[in-house]
C-alpha cells in the first residue's frame, strides 16, 4: 500500500514566507534572501512528508502568493497592463496579485475570489484576445528538480487545464472552448519536460470537476486531456478530485488514459457509490482521500479501514492520502502549549495527519489488526464519546418557534422609521469595522497575552486607539462610525475566545490569501454566551461622538465557517448555538444605547454546497434564518447592517434579502462591479453599499475613479437606497493609505451627493 498528499502547507510553521515576502514589500530585503527562505521551507516541508513515510510527496504546492496565479504565470497568461510596468519576474507577479502604485504606473491588482468551498483566495486569472498562450515559466520543473537535487522524488502538483479554464475571466472574445487547445499544449510540454526529467507521477487537480457539470464542460475536459495525455509516454497522470464527489462525469473520467484517479472519500458523498456500483477500470490506481484535509478532528481508523477494504475489493492497488490539500489546516499540534493532552487526543493537524496516513498504511498492510497498538488506541478513542453537550443551550433550541426568526415591522415601515431618527444624508459613508492593526497595536495585545502589559494598560491602549480612530473619522467627515476593531486579533477568533465551547491555538496558522492568514478557533462543544463581548469598546466609541457608532459584530454563519466545526452534530444544530449567543450580544448593546448594528457574514457563501441542487435544502434554508434569529428581537428603530466579502452572491440575491437587514455592505469593486445588475433585476430590497475601492490593495483610489464607481452604482440603484463604503475592513492597510483613501472617498461622496440632489 502506498500512501500520497494532496498539497501541504506552505507559509511555514512560524508563518517565515508571510515575514519575509512582507519584509520584501517593504523593500527590506532582496529577492535572494527571500527565495532562499522559500527554499528553506520548501525541503523543510519535503523531509517531513519524507520522514513520515509518505510515498508520493507533492512539489509545486509551494507558491509565493497563490498556485493559479503561478499556473497563470506559466501559461504566460499574464495582462498587458502588467507587462507594461517593465518589472522583473518576481516584481510583475506580485503586481498582479497585490496591484502595484509607483514609478512604473498604477495597476489594480487582478481579481480574487474564495477558492471552492473554503476560506482560501485565489487570484482569477484574466484572458483577453491578445494573450499569447506559452510555456513561459517552468516553475513546476525548478521545484520538481529541486527536490530532487535533495534526494527527494516528488509528485509535481498542477491546477489542471480544466480547473484553470472555469476559474479563469475571459475579458475579450475569446471562449474557454477556443483557447482549449493552447492551454493543452501547454500542458503537454510540461508533461514532456518533467518526464525528460525522469519525473513518475504527475498530480492534476481538478475540483471544479466536483460543480455541477454540464454536457459542454465535460466536452471542454475531454478535448482538454485527450490532447495533454497523447504524448504522454513514461510518466503516470494522476487526475486528483476533492472537495466533493464526481457524479456527473465519472464514465468520462475513467474511459481517459489516466493512470490514476484520486476522489475524495471525505466530503465526497457518492464517492463511495460510484466506484461500488460503476466499477474501477484495471489498470488505473485508485488514490482514496480518506484523511480529511480541511477538519481537524482525528481519523476514525475503524471506519477508515472499513472503507479501503471496501475499495479495494474492487481497485486492489489503492493508495491511500489526504482528501484535499493539507493547506487548510494548521502545521502541528507540538507547538500547541495550552492545549490539554485529553484535546489534543482528538485532534490532528498536518503534521499529525501525516502520522495517520503512516498509521493507516501499517494496519492496512498487516494481516491482522488486532496487534497494532494504533490501531487499538484510536478505537478506544472513538468507543467512548467526548464530553461535549450542554442541556440548557439544547432546550433553547428546541424551544424556537417560527416568530423567533421574523423581525418587525417590516422593511419598509422599519426604513421610514429610520430615516426620521438617524437623519443621514444622501449616500451616506461609512467603513466595514476595522482600522488598521498596526505593528504598535499587535504588539501591544501580544504583550497583555504574555502578561507583559497589564489588563489596565492594555485595556487604555485600546481606548486611546479608539479614540484616535474616532477623532480621526469625524475629520475626514464619514457619516456612520466605528470603533476600529482594534482589540481583536481577528473577527472569529476574538468571538471564539469569548465564548463557551470553542478551543483556540497558539500557532494554528491556516493561509487565508497571499500572506495574509488566520487561526481559526475549533468548535469543540455546544455554544453559549458567557458575557459581554463588545459593548464596553461600543459604547466608549459612542460617549466620543454625536455621530452614530456602528457596533459590530460577527455572525452566527461566519464564525461557524470560519472554525473548524464540530462533526458530531449538524453545522445547522451548531449555527443556531452560536446565533441564540450573539442575539444575546445584540441585545446588550442595543439596550446601552448603540443605534445602528452591524452583524458580519462575510462567509455566508462558504459553505453553499458546491452543487445548486443542495443550495436551499442543505444549507440556505438553515443558514438564512440562523441570521435573523440573531437580529428579529430588536426594536423598529436600531439599524441592522451585514457585511459579505468576495461574495459571488448574483445567484443567490433573494436569499439575501432575506436575511432582512436594513442595510448590506460587500465587496464589488474588485470583480469589477458584476453584481448590480443582478441587483437591480431582482428588486433587491435591502439598501446596499457596493465597496467602491478595493482594500485588499496597497494603492490609493483617485476621487475621480471613486466618482465614476459611484455613477455606475447609481445608474442601477436608487440614490436613497445607497451607501458609500470600501470592499471590506481596513485592518490590512497602512495608517497613511487608509486617510487620504477614505478621504478621497468621502470627497466623492460629497460630488456625488449634489449632483444626486439635483436629479
Ligand atoms: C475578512 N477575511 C477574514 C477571513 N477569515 C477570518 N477568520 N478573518 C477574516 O478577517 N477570510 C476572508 C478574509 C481574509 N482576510 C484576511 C485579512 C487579514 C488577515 C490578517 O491580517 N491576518 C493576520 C493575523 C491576524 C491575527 O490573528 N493577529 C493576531 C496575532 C498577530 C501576530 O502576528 N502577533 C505576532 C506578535 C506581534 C508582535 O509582537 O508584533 C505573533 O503572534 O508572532 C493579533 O493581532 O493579535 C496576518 O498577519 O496574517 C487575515 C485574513
Ligand atoms: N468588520 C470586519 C469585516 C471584515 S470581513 C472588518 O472590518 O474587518
Ligand atoms: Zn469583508
Amino acid at each position: 500500500m502506498k500512501t500520497s498528499v494532496i498539497g501541504y502547507p506552505r507559509i511555514g510553521a512560524n508563518r517565515e514566507l508571510k515575514f519575509a515576502s512582507e519584509k520584501y514589500f517593504r523593500q527590506e530585503i532582496s529577492e535572494k534572501k527571500l527565495e532562499m527562505q522559500a527554499r528553506e521551507l520548501r525541503r523543510l516541508h519535503w523531509e517531513t512528508q519524507k520522514m513520515h513515510g509518505v510515498d508520493l510527496i507533492p512539489s509545486n504546492d509551494f507558491s509565493f502568493y497563490d498556485t493559479i496565479l503561478d499556473t497563470a504565470n506559466m501559461l504566460g497568461i499574464v495582462p498587458q497592463r502588467y507587462q507594461a510596468l517593465g518589472l522583473n519576474r518576481l516584481e510583475t507577479y506580485f503586481a498582479m496579485a497585490r496591484g502595484y502604485q509607483g514609478n512604473h504606473g498604477d495597476v489594480k491588482a487582478l481579481a480574487m475570489k474564495k477558492w471552492f468551498n473554503t476560506n482560501y483566495h485565489y487570484m482569477v486569472p484574466e484572458i483577453d484576445d491578445e494573450t499569447e498562450i506559452r510555456l513561459t515559466n517552468n516553475k513546476v520543473l525548478r521545484e520538481f528538480l529541486e527536490a530532487k537535487g535533495l534526494g527527494i522524488m516528488t509528485k509535481p502538483v498542477i491546477p489542471g487545464a480544466f480547473t484553470f479554464l472555469k476559474l479563469a475571466r475571459f475579458t475579450g472574445n475569446r471562449t474557454a472552448e477556443e483557447v482549449a487547445e493552447a492551454v493543452a499544449a501547454v500542458y503537454g510540454e510540461l508533461v514532456a519536460s518533467l518526464e525528460e526529467n525522469g519525473v513518475e507521477w504527475i498530480q492534476f487537480d481538478e475540483p471544479a470537476l466536483v460543480m455541477d457539470m454540464t454536457a459542454k464542460d465535460i466536452s471542454l475536459f475531454q478535448k482538454l486531456y485527450k490532447q495533454i495525455l497523447a504524448s504522454k509516454k513514461a510518466a503516470k497522470c494522476l487526475l486528483q478530485t476533492y472537495f466533493g464527489d464526481i457524479r456527473d462525469c465519472y464514465t468520462q473520467v475513467m474511459e481517459l488514459a489516466f493512470d490514476g484517479i484520486g476522489l475524495d472519500f471525505v466530503e465526497g458523498e457518492k464517492s463511495l457509490e460510484l466506484v461500488l456500483k460503476q466499477g474501477f477500470p484495471s489498470g488505473k490506481l485508485l488514490f482514496a482521500g480518506v484523511v480529511n484535509g480541511k477538519n481537524i478532528w482525528r481519523n476514525n481508523y475503524n471506519k477508515t479501514v472499513e472503507l479501503v477494504r471496501s475499495l479495494q475489493a474492487v481497485c486492489p492497488e489503492t493508495v491511500i492520502g489526504t482528501s484535499c490539500s493539507l493547506l487548510h489546516v494548521p502545521y502541528t499540534l507540538d507547538s500547541e502549549e495550552m492545549l490539554s493532552g485529553h484535546q489534543k487526543r482528538y485532534l490532528a493537524f498536518a503534521q499529525e495527519k501525516l502520522a495517520e496516513l503512516e498509521e493507516l498504511k501499517d494496519i492496512l498492510s498487516a494481516a491482522h489488526t488486532e496487534g497494532n497498538a494504533a490501531f487499538q488506541e484510536n478505537i478506544r478513542l472513538f468507543d467512548k464519546p467526548r464530553e461535549c453537550g450542554n442541556d440548557a443551550v439544547r432546550e433553547k433550541i428546541k424551544a424556537l418557534r417560527d416568530a423567533d426568526f421574523v423581525r418587525l415591522p417590516d422593511f419598509d415601515e422599519r426604513k421610514k422609521l429610520q430615516k426620521e431618527v438617524f437623519g443621514l444624508p444622501l449616500l451616506p459613508t461609512t467603513t466595514i469595522g476595522s482600522f488598521p492593526q498596526t505593528a504598535e497595536v499587535r504588539a501591544n495585545r501580544a504583550g497583555w497575552k504574555s502578561g507583559a502589559v497589564t489588563d489596565e494598560q492594555y485595556h487604555a491602549f485600546i481606548q486611546k486607539k479608539i479614540a484616535e480612530c474616532i477623532a480621526l473619522q469625524e475629520e475626514i467627515g464619514l457619516d456612520v462610525l466605528v470603533h476600529g476593531e482594534f482589540e481583536r486579533n481577528d473577527m472569529v477568533e476574538y468571538f471564539g475566545e469569548k465564548l463557551d465551547g470553542f478551543l483556540f491555538t497558539q500557532k494554528g496558522w491556516v493561509q487565508s490569501y497571499g500572506t495574509r492568514c488566520v487561526k481559526p478557533p475549533i468548535i469543540w462543544a455546544d455554544v453559549s454566551f458567557r458575557g459581554a463581548m463588545t459593548v464596553r469598546e461600543s459604547v466608549y466609541a459612542q460617549s466620543l461622538t454625536q455621530k452614530p457608532v456602528k457596533g459590530m459584530l460577527t455572525g452566527p454563519v461566519t464564525i461557524l465557517n470560519w472554525s473548524f466545526p464540530r462533526e458530531d452534530i449538524s453545522l445547522r444544530e451548531s449555527t443556531l448555538q452560536i446565533a441564540l449567543a450573539i442575539r444575546e450580544e445584540v441585545l446588550d448593546l442595543e439596550r446601552n444605547g448603540i443605534r445602528i448594528i452591524q452583524i458580519d457574514e462575510a462567509a455566508l457563501r462558504e459553505k453553499l454546497p458546491l452543487r445548486k441542487t443542495d443550495w436551499d435544502s442543505r444549507y440556505l434554508d438553515w443558514a438564512i434564518p440562523a441570521f435573523r434569529l440573531v437580529h428579529s428581537g430588536v426594536k423598529p428603530e436600531t439599524q441592522i447592517h451585514t457585511h459579505m466579502c468576495y461574495s459571488e452572491f448574483n445567484d443567490i440575491i433573494k436569499q439575501i434579502d432575506a436575511m432582512d437587514a436594513d442595510v448590506i455592505t460587500f465587496e464589488a469593486s474588485r470583480s469589477d462591479l458584476t453584481i448590480l445588475d443582478a441587483l437591480a433585476a431582482n428588486g433587491f430590497r435591502t439598501d446596499v453599499g457596493p465597496g467602491v475601492y478595493d482594500i485588499h490593495s496597497p494603492r490609493v483610489p483617485e476621487i475621480a475613479e471613486i466618482v465614476s464607481v459611484l455613477k455606475r452604482i447609481l445608474e442601477n440603484a436608487s440614490p436613497y437606497k445607497v451607501w458609500v463604503n470600501p470592499d471590506c475592513g481596513l485592518k490590512t492597510r497602512a495608517e497613511k493609505e487608509v486617510k487620504a483613501s477614505l478621504a478621497n472617498m468621502v470627497a466623492a461622496a460629497l460630488e456625488m451627493r449634489g449632483k444626486s440632489a439635483h436629479e
